[in-house]
């Protein structure tokens, strides 16, 4: 079974946790698509989608799904994302897509966060996905400098402008042993949106396409 085969596995999943009358947060890249597409065939009358990105809000209008505001909308009961790495506490690195900044504003205003993904995914530990760092354009060398006194090896990725017309630094190299702390560093260096450690907001599922069927975690009570 190909990669894009278990990732439609675990986003088909993902329905299970979506209710009529909700408010549900949708992620964004190739796994999501899946789960857009599968929202799409499944018609549930749902009140609407709040999207992480411009890409996804896209995907939902062509299939005539309802796009919400994030403004308009209180606490969302669920949002349903991909993910580059996932760990065994359910920490996350995300951002390949360099969504990562409205991903995290979506998953910290969900009550529950659904993470799809094929088990090619899942380690034991994060640090092998180049960790990307949203950052303001004017800040981009001051930015670099200092995630090379964290440690780390920072580049510019070429050619991409995030939907909040920021740049993108993928930095490899970095002790993420301690996510939460390292989280929490990046994030307080002036010029820095957000970064793709998902270790504050953590996933509370995370369902993962394999041969075998799909493998449901789950950290809090269902
Ligand atoms: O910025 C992009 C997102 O964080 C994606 O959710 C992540 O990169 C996973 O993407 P995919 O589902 O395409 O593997």
């Amino acid at each position: 079974m190909d990669t894009d085969a278990l990732k439609r596995m675990a986003a088909e999943a993902a329905l299970d946790y979506i209710q009529p009358g909700m408010v549900v947060g949708v992620g964004t890249g190739s796994t999501s698509n899946h789960f857009i597409d599968a929202l799409g065939r499944a018609k549930i009358s749902v009140e609407g989608y709040v999207p992480s990105s411009i890409g996804t809000a896209e995907r939902l209008k062509s299939l005539g799904l309802r796009v919400l505001d994030l403004n308009d909308t209180g606490d969302i009961p669920v949002y349903v994302d991909g993910a580059d790495e996932i760990d065994p506490h359910f920490r996350l690195i995300k951002g390949g897509g360099g969504a990562l900044t409205r991903e995290k504003i979506v998953a910290s205003a969900a009550r529950r966060f659904v993470c799809i993904a094929d088990h090619s995914k899942d380690h034991a530990k994060l640090g092998s996905f180049p960790l990307p760092v949203e950052v303001l354009p004017f800040a981009r060398s001051f930015v670099a400098r200092q995630l090379v006194k964290l440690g780390g090896n920072p580049s510019l990725r070429n050619s991409f402008t995030s939907d909040n017309g920021n740049v993108i630094l993928d930095v490899v190299g970095l002790d993420l042993s301690d996510p939460v702390a390292m989280e929490s560093k990046i994030n307080s260096i002036p010029g820095v949106l957000d970064n793709g450690i998902f270790a504050l907001r953590r996933a509370d599922v995370v369902l993962l396409g394999s041969p075998e069927g799909v493998i449901r975690r789950s950290n809090a009570p269902q």
